[in-house]
């Protein structure tokens, strides 16, 4: 299922990509475009593989097959490392430091020149929104304001493409809100963001959808042509109603 978008360049193209972890292929021949300057939702249930094809963007999954690009270049290549922000599940960040001591040690591991590190992290403070808090021990943080250190630190390094593994997970629904318009003027920079979730309400503020069913493409579409093709009042129904499809349809195979 892949949407030609005339004229678009595409920031992550993917061609037949099948992984094998623990002697299973749990993603299997997917073909995606994803637009560069969108926000792409990544949906599916648990087990389904949004984090193993997010790690194969990102360059660091064994067992990999197919083709997968990143702007331009094969996934991993050492010149996508400061063009593109990986967030992991896990917040990647050092709980006995301050927000600052830890902006500035990513920009250091991002290659910031020392002459520019001050006026980096100033930078990313601002544009995640925590400043007043920069001297504060990220221990001491709140859930939200720790998820925000987390994207601070992989945007030290600018990069086009930030890939954020599910990081509204345990977030309020006002700190899942805010995120997701932090997410929405990040990419009114031009950024590309590709953004897995469980919570499938989130899918309205995506531009595009792709949705995973036990490591297959089950749809990529737009959030108005996910109701409209469904027939549902909303997100969350829309998908129950693919997952259920696809897995009868595989069930009838
Ligand atoms: N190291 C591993 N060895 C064996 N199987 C693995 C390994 N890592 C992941 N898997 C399996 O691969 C499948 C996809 O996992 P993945 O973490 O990509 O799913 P996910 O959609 O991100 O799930 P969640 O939403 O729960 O984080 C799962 O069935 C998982 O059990």
């Amino acid at each position: 299922m892949v949407n030609n978008v005339p004229g678009a360049e595409l920031a992550i193209r993917i061609r037949g990509l099948s992984v094998e972890r623990g002697g299973q292929n749990v993603v299997a021949g997917l073909d995606i475009d994803v637009p560069g300057g969108s926000v792409v939702g990544l949906l599916g249930p648990s087990g389904s593989g949004k984090t193993t094809l997010m790690r194969a963007i990102v360059g660091v999954q064994d067992r990999v097959t197919g083709t997968v690009d990143v702007l331009g270049l094969p996934a991993g290549t050492p010149s996508l490392r400061r063009r593109v922000g990986y967030v992991t599940q896990e917040a990647s960040v050092y709980r006995d430091l301050t927000v600052v001591q830890n902006l500035s040690y990513f920009a250091a591991l991002a290659g910031v020149p020392a002459a520019r590190r001050r006026e980096t992290v100033g930078r990313v403070v601002a544009e995640v929104d925590l400043g007043g808090h920069e001297k504060q021990v990220v221990r001491t943080l709140s859930g939200g304001e720790v998820s925000r250190v987390s994207l601070a630190a992989a945007l030290v390094g600018d990069p086009e493409l930030l890939v954020l593994d599910e990081p509204t997970v345990g977030l309020d629904p006002v700190l899942r809100r805010d995120l997701w318009s932090l997410f929405r003027e990040l990419s009114r920079g031009g950024r590309t963001l590709l953004v897995s979730s469980h919570v499938m309400d989130e899918a309205t503020q995506c531009d595009r959808l792709l949705l995973l069913r036990a490591g297959g493409l089950v749809a990529d579409v737009t959030p108005t042509d996910l109701l409209r093709q469904t027939g549902a009042p909303d997100a969350e129904r829309a998908f129950l109603a693919l997952i259920e499809g696809s897995a009868a349809e595989e069930a009838a195979r």
